[in-house]
């Protein structure tokens, strides 16, 4: 399985958020997805879920391309984003029921999923009554129900604790080692990984026209490749 993106560009409300980002992954790579604030990342992420159009550019996951199949792209594709998307009303464990009947999922995927979450506990209680880290997992036990190949994560471990943390990362090498590719917005470490996708920054003219050489570790094509350090990543993108 090859996830490729060629010289996406994203536009919101009429602004030009980034453009130019081209990177490919295969399969057992999880990436780390980097760039300041409002540099796009959960943007890029909404677009390669098939959620959001692209301004310019295209993916392709194996056969599939974006835009065009989009209904085929989203089968393969899951977004774990930032906004819980917990149903307050639910159990947590009808909270996963559901997301395993809406994706036609096995329901014996929601004990395991539940157990690997450290859920078990609170499976019967209202989702509402969860802190937000009991529902940072609850939203990420999701992944393993839908059990998609390609896993978008926008800031996963925010609100984990250093425990959670750890099984997440266990979490997603699983996913990888068994064949699966994890691009994850991040500002910090997640303890996997081995490849960085850099947000291109908006464009004044002052980008390089071809991306630098990929220094050891990079995503192949990732563009950029710069260090958070790296002043054009840190300088007003406004
Ligand atoms: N619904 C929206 N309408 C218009 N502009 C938006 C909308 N959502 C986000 N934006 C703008 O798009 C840009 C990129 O936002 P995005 O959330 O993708 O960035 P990010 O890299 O994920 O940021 P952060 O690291 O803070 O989470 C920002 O300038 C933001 O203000």
């Amino acid at each position: 399985m090859e996830f490729r993106a060629e010289t996406l560009a994203c536009r919101r409300a009429g602004r030009l958020v980034f453009e130019g980002l081209s990177f490919a992954l295969v399969s057992g790579q999880a990436a780390a997805l980097r760039g300041p604030n409002g540099s796009g990342k959960s943007s890029l992420l909404r677009i390669l879920a098939g959620l959001a159009p692209a301004a310019a550019g295209r993916a392709s996951l194996d056969g599939l391309t974006l835009p065009g199949d989009g209904e085929a792209w989203r089968e393969r594709v899951a977004l774990a984003g930032h906004l819980d998307a917990v149903k307050p009303a639910f159990t947590v464990r009808g909270n996963l029921a559901a997301w395993a009947a809406f994706h036609g999922a096995p329901a014996a995927r929601v004990d395991a999923a539940l157990e690997r979450f450290g859920l078990e506990r609170l499976a019967e209680d209202p989702a509402h009554w969860c802190s937000a880290g009991q529902k940072r997992r609850l939203g990420l036990a999701r992944l393993l129900v839908a059990a998609r190949p390609v896993w978008l994560l926008d800031e996963p471990t925010v609100s984990l604790d250093a425990a959670s943390t750890a099984v997440f990362a266990q979490v997603v090498r699983e996913h990888c080692a068994a064949g699966g590719i994890a691009l994850a917005a991040t500002h910090v470490d997640l303890g996997f990984g081995d490849a960085v996708v850099t947000m291109p920054g908006r464009p004044q003219g002052t980008g390089p026209a071809e991306p630098p050489a990929q220094p050891a570790g990079e995503a192949a094509g990732a563009s950029g490749g710069k260090s958070l350090d790296d002043p054009f990543l840190t300088g007003d993108w406004r």
